[in-house]
């Protein structure tokens, strides 16, 4: 098989990256009064302007035959239908089948896994009404107000920040307050303030073998128990959702109050399953279901749409453009809605946990870049900081702009300014400043010659900084639902293209392993220490500290 990098397509698209770069987005959109309207689509309330992309008809033409030749219809199509395709871990990569309301079945190793879905949402549903009427109790009679959901990774992102996106709609009358860290300061910051006899511990891990959420789970208990609870009150006030119900029966939990999920759901791709609970108890059920519903309809989008009118293939695409031909290492999301804030660190587990990989098919390492850096945070803000490096530092960053057309508590002078700083940085990383504007502002500005050269030299904007801007009717559950499910396919596609491995994260486990050898040592104070130099005096110093 021909390496990606030698084949005739992806030769094109080097050829056109050469073309492209000696353009400027400004001249097309000057001769061009059509390119607004011909580079832009909507699905699912999200309407995306991609006219601001260093793009031509010829370089859409090749991206697209880049993603047939990648086979992604095939691939997209062996992910819905439940192929094994985390073939390094042997598993169904199958987060759609949880929002699946087609009322088809879907199959894993033959089986069909929507019953126990179904069951599974019907059994949230209940939990969350009797938490909500205050039906469901604790161990003194008070209802539970109180929710401390405990997990990390995709069993604290999701849930959080779903929950806080979404801030409009929550349910008054509980509060739901998340930790992950395993520093101690984050639980007993949440604890401290809190009334155990109307505290609910909602407890998230998928393998139930995550050293953070198990010590934070422990720690809570401790505090129940010292707080006047008894060990039998426990399973009035502690829940676990886990795929591995037989590690959370061991650690305690009633198995009346375990949720299950299952290995073909992935940790970041979970808030789907019952590790959304928190979300669905911080909305109420039916908001949560539309979040859900959201998904399915980008779902169908994704598996439907031709990939020009495609919104998860057209911005993965644009995100393959830039990072294999433009040297692109980042990529930069900017949520101009301030509940949206926690978006950009969701999206940045998904994708580079997912896309962070070197191997490509069986064995084969990859001379080409995979996965970007994901970052960003809420506008305005980052204009007031990092945006200077986007516009005028030597990195080229494609930006995701995203905004609300409505929001809650509007106020109209607030909500135009959100949205003329959004709109204007996009024109302004497209168009940039020239010499000769620059120079012309500082005509009768009384300086000499030699200043103003200097001065109009340092102001120079260059511009073709290349951007999508996302818009929503309003940030409601079903359009989030349908924004995250687009990322989640855009990565998708990506990694098809790269042929890497999307669903596993072996440098993550490795983490794990090794963070649990050095705590036996740390632990252990006599234990020789067998590490490398470094991380043996860090041990050792770190033991005298606290000796
Ligand atoms: O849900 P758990 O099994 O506790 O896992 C929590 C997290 O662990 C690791 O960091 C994985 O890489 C994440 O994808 C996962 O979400």
């Amino acid at each position: 098989m021909t390496a990606l990098t030698d084949t005739p397509t992806w030769q094109t698209l080097a050829s056109l990256a050469d073309d492209v770069k000696q353009q400027h987005m400004r001249d097309w959109f000057a001769s061009d009064t059509s390119r607004a309207s011909k580079y832009q689509q909507t699905a699912c309330g999200i309407e995306l302007d991609y006219s601001k992309n260093l793009i031509t008809d010829d370089v859409l033409k090749a991206l697209f035959t880049l993603a047939d030749e990648s086979q992604v219809t095939q691939k997209r199509a062996a992910m819905f239908k439940g192929d094994i395709i985390n073939h390094t871990e042997q598993r169904a990569v199958l987060h759609t089948a949880l929002r699946n309301f087609s009322g088809e079945p879907v199959y894993v190793n033959g089986q069909d896994v929507m019953p126990e879905v179904l069951a599974c949402q019907d059994k949230m549903k209940d939990f969350v009404a009797s938490i909500h009427s205050g039906e469901r109790k604790g161990y003194t009679g008070k209802a539970l107000k109180q929710i401390v959901s405990i997990g990390i990774g995709g069993s604290f992102l999701g849930p959080k920040i779903m929950s806080e996106a979404l801030k409009p709609y929550w349910f008054d009358g509980v509060k739901v307050h998340f930790v992950a860290n395993v520093d101690g300061c984050h639980i007993h910051d949440v604890l401290s303030n809190l009334d155990h006899e109307e505290t609910l511990v909602v407890m998230s891990s998928k393998s139930f073998s995550t050293q953070e959420t198990l010590q934070n789970t422990l720690t809570a208990k401790e505090w129940f128990l010292k707080a006047g609870g008894t060990q039998q009150d426990i399973a009035k006030h502690f829940i676990a959702v886990s795929s591995n119900i037989k590690a959370a029966t061991d650690f305690g939990m009633a198995e009346d109050n375990i949720f299950p999920m299952w290995d073909w759901v992935g940790g970041r791709y979970s808030l789907w399953s019952a590790i959304g609970l928190p979300i669905a108890l911080t909305l109420g059920y039916d908001n949560y279901r539309q979040l859900l519903e959201g998904a399915f309809e980008m779902d169908q989008h994704f598996q439907t749409a031709p990939p020009e009118q495609n919104l998860p293939i057209l911005t993965a695409l644009l995100g393959v453009w830039y990072i294999n031909f433009f040297g692109a290492q980042s990529h930069v999301l900017l949520p101009y809605y301030h509940y949206l804030r926690g978006f950009p660190a969701y999206v940045q587990q998904l994708d580079m946990e997912s896309n962070g990989k070197n191997i490509s098919g069986d064995t084969t390492q990859v001379d080409y870049a995979t996965g970007p850096i994901i970052w960003g945070s809420e506008g305005t803000n980052g204009q007031h900081s990092f945006h200077q490096l986007i516009h005028q530092g030597t990195l080229l960053i494609p930006a995701d702009f995203m905004l609300p057309l409505n929001v809650p508590n509007q106020d109209d002078t607030h909500h135009a300014m959100l949205a003329s700083n959004c709109f204007g940085q996009t024109q302004a990383l497209m168009q940039g400043k020239t010499f000769d504007e620059c120079y012309a502002d500082l005509e009768g500005k009384g300086l000499d010659e030699a200043e103003r050269v200097k001065l109009a030299t340092h102001k120079t904007m260059p511009g073709n900084k290349p951007s999508n801007t996302l818009l929503f009717e309003k940030m409601d559950p079903k359009t989030l639902g349908s924004l995250v499910a687009m990322y989640e396919h855009k990565v998708f596609v990506q990694g098809a293209i790269w042929g890497v491995n999307s669903f596993d994260q072996w440098g993550v486990e490795l983490g794990k392993e090794l963070g649990n050898q050095v705590l036996d040592k740390i632990v252990n104070t006599d234990a020789p220490l067998a590490f490398d130099g470094s991380t043996n005096a860090l041990i050792a110093r770190f033991r005298q500290a606290n000796s």
